[in-house]
């Protein structure tokens, strides 16, 4: 309880050229590139999606979308709003003229509150390992997409909401000492599994990882970017025009090399949880279900409505 309690205070390798020539015949995987010259007919083309959590605006000229978490109050991850995420970034993925994914959050100060702390308490076994099926596969979708993908953290992103912008190519944050990111789960008497462990370790290697895992260390922005957490912080307001800055500066990279490379250097990591998913959904009822961790993610979340009043 004490633990809970404290939680809640370019230039390329490739050169240039060979990218510049390459730029109008590349293919996202079998998907033809967009053309960087602009007909009439394609000037101004953008495309908008809403389901109810989640809106997506794609620009069809530069293939660029901006995918806005809207769960109010703060983008925690239900069973339902991810649900919403998989089908977006599904269809994202399957879009030909989608080759760069921003993700921000709609919400005020908030990027995502990580896993929907009422998913987890009081749910039979059953619907815990639904809820812990659907946290896989977002995470499968996003650590393994083909493309290139930038966080936008605009607000705190504690345990989950890290968790996501840690599946991304890019973290860019806002610089505002008010906001937190990191994998916290130990201060809720709860335990990251390895594929969380693993996304951290591949981002800020072992000994952060140590510190950061063992400890639940929330970082503000600027020991984020200290310790690779994130990889640029900036004003607020220019969070989601920095992401584009970068999203197009990773997108002149050609980009069945930088598909390839991604890949080559998450492939192990994907592969640990896919061929041991059935086993870990398991693991994780048989101890989300447990009466001790059920009483620490009650007092945990009483503490969040203390905060409050
Ligand atoms: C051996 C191992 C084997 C297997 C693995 C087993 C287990 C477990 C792995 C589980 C991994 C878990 C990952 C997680 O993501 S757990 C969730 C962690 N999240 C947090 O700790 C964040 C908590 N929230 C906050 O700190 C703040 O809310 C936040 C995000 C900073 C925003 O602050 P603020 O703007 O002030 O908003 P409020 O705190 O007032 O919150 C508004 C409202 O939202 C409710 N709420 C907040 N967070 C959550 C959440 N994560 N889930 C559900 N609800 C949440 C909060 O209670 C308020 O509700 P109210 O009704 O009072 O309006």
């Amino acid at each position: 309880m004490m633990a809970v309690r404290s939680c809640l205070g370019v230039k390329f390798g490739v050169s240039g050229l060979l990218s510049q020539l390459t730029s109008s015949t590349r293919h996202h995987g079998s998907r033809p590139c967009v053309s960087p010259i602009l007909t009439p007919q394609h000037r101004n083309t953008s495309s908008s999606s809403t389901s109810s959590k989640v809106k997506v605006d794609l620009d069809q000229n530069t293939g660029v979308a901006v995918m806005h978490m809207q769960s109010p109050p703060v983008n925690s991850l239900s069973l339902d709003f991810i649900t919403e995420l998989c089908i977006s970034l599904e269809k994202l993925e399957m879009d030909k003229g989608c080759r760069g994914l921003i993700i921000t959050s709609s919400q005020p100060k908030v990027f995502s509150a990580g896993l929907d702390i009422l998913e987890m308490y009081g749910k039979s076994p059953e619907r815990c390992g639904e809820f812990w099926k659907s946290v896989q596969e977002l995470w499968l979708k996003l650590y393994s997409s083909n493309m290139v993908t930038i966080a936008a953290v605009n607000g705190s992103s504690p345990a989950g909401g890290c968790l996501m912008a840690l599946t991304c190519d890019y973290r860019i944050m806002a610089d505002n000492p008010a906001y937190s990111i990191g994998l916290n789960e130990t201060q809720l008497g709860i335990v990251a599994p390895f594929w969380f462990k693993d996304t951290l370790m591949n981002t800020i290697g072992l000994r952060n990882s140590e510190m950061a895992l063992q400890l639940g260390l929330l970082y503000k922005p600027q020991d984020a970017l200290k310790v690779g957490l994130v990889d640029q912080v900036v004003p607020e307001d220019q969070v989601l025009p920095a992401a584009v800055k970068s999203v197009n500066k990773w997108l002149a990279v050609p980009e069945h090399a930088r598909q390839i490379t991604k890949s080559m250097m998450r492939k192990s990591t994907i592969d640990r949880l896919t061929s041991n998913r059935e086993a870990d959904i398991q693991n994780f009822v048989s101890f989300i279900t447990r009466e001790s961790i059920q009483k620490s993610l009650r007092g945990y979340m009483e503490l969040l409505k203390q905060k409050k009043a």
